[in-house]
């Protein structure tokens, strides 16, 4: 089976909802440069000339728009029932893709295990985000012009957003949707990724991940906020065929391996950016056990995966605190794209995460990451910390 037709409809569909999550951003950001302006200039600091009172207002709006941009998303962030943050651009990325997938691939059923689900949109009090959402995905599908339609109204949203709902994934071919994978980081302007899989027959056979922030330069040393990186990234695997990346613009693809790093002491080593997803304790005592000498790189999302098979960094630690479920959106687009550059990715026992359970995916402690050199000696020092740490409590 060569999924090529899939591959393109992947990609097609992630770098469009990519672009739509930057639209978003922008919007909000030109929404207060405008009103930046606007109070510059009623404040009667007009002047000099249009283009000198244009740039001052300019700076000005810049330095009003880091006080109140967080304010400013705010209004289209909202908390779901497990009080997690959901945004318009959530919604309109699992929209824009599941109705490019069902486009593109039209003689093939369509199942989509997906993070997101219409139901808070249906409410009563959800008509004006339901709005926004659908404006922001018909600018860029108009945008991006391949598709001759009439604007989709707001039930084709709804229905987009449910289109092939499923939750099992154990047998036939089953699409895997985080429309985006680190909502936290995206509100926050760090990294965010649109994470896309197929499973067929309960295996990954390909990945995408869309990662706007991510600079096409090396992450290794940290430097994601770097001012001299250009940024926006895609990664996609098949399986079998390895990971490529390329930058999210179109331009060629170039192929990636994981780092053959063998000396931890030459490691740094990923992890979430929130405390709250992951056990950064037990992750410190893991890498000074082993010898790992860097200080962590904490960044969102399945980010992580990517910058990873790219050997940005060489080993990914993922322990939820007790009690919460891992989801396979959230991994199985980053697993492939690591596996297929030469990594391994398993649970903190050492087997291989299951994808074919529907959309939990059950495992033992959390999840490691890395080349397979390094992986005997990281899961003795995962096996010997969580023991310590069980012993203390
Ligand atoms: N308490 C928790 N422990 C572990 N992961 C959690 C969590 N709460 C939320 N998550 C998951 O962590 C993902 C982000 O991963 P990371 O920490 O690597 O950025 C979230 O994806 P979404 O942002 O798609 O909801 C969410 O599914
Ligand atoms: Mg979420
Ligand atoms: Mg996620
Ligand atoms: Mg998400």
């Amino acid at each position: 089976m060569s999924y090529d037709k899939e591959l393109a409809a992947a990609k097609k569909a992630a770098t469009l909802a990519a672009s739509l999550c930057q639209a978003f951003l922008f919007l909000s950001f030109s929404t207060f440069s405008l009103m930046g302006i606007c109070s510059f200039m009623h404040l009667g600091c007009y002047k000099g000339s249009i283009l000198e009172t244009y740039m001052i207002s300019y700076i000005y709006a810049w330095f009003l728009d880091m006080k109140v941009q967080k304010e400013l998303l705010k209004s289209d962030v909202h908390s779901k029932s497990d009080k997690s943050p959901v945004t318009v651009a959530d919604y309109g990325s699992q929209a824009l893709v599941s109705f490019v997938l069902e486009r593109e691939l039209p003689t093939e059923s369509f199942s989509l295990v997906a993070e997101e689900d219409s139901g808070d949109l249906r409410k009563d009090d959800a008509q004006e985000t339901l709005q926004r959402i659908t404006a922001l995905v018909n600018d860029t599908l108009a945008s991006d012009g391949s598709y001759t339609v009439s604007s989709l109204t707001t039930e084709d949203v709804l229905r987009a957003i449910d289109s092939g709902k499923s939750e099992d994934g154990s047998s036939g071919r089953h699409w895997v949707l985080d429309p985006i994978d680190g909502t936290k980081g995206f509100v926050r302007g760090d990294q965010y990724a649109i994470a896309l899989a197929l499973l067929d027959d309960g295996k990954v056979v390909l990945g995408i991940l869309a990662c706007p922030n991510l600079p096409l330069a090396s992450i290794g040393s940290g430097n994601q906020h770097s001012s001299h990186n250009e940024v926006g990234c895609l990664f996609f695997a098949k399986v079998g065929s390895g990971t490529y990346m390329q930058p999210l613009d179109g331009s060629s693809p170039v192929k990636v391996h994981v780092s053959a790093i063998q000396n931890p002491e030459e490691a740094s080593f990923f992890e979430s950016f929130e405390a709250a997803h992951s056990q950064h304790d037990l992750s410190s005592t893991i890498a000074k056990k082993l010898g790992v000498k860097a200080p962590p790189v904490r960044i969102d999302s399945q980010a992580k995966y990517g910058a990873l098979s790219r050997g940005d960094g060489v080993i990914y630690l993922r322990f939820p605190h007790k009690g919460y479920r891992e989801k396979i959106w959230d991994h199985a687009a980053g697993s492939i794209v690591v596996t297929e550059a030469g990594g391994v990715v398993s649970d903190a026992g050492g087997k291989p995460l299951d994808f074919s359970k529907g959309k939990y995916l059950d495992v033992d402690t959390g999840i490691i990451v890395t080349n397979k050199k390094l992986m005997p000696s990281l899961l003795k020092a995962v096996k010997e910390s969580v023991e310590e740490k069980a012993s203390s409590l």
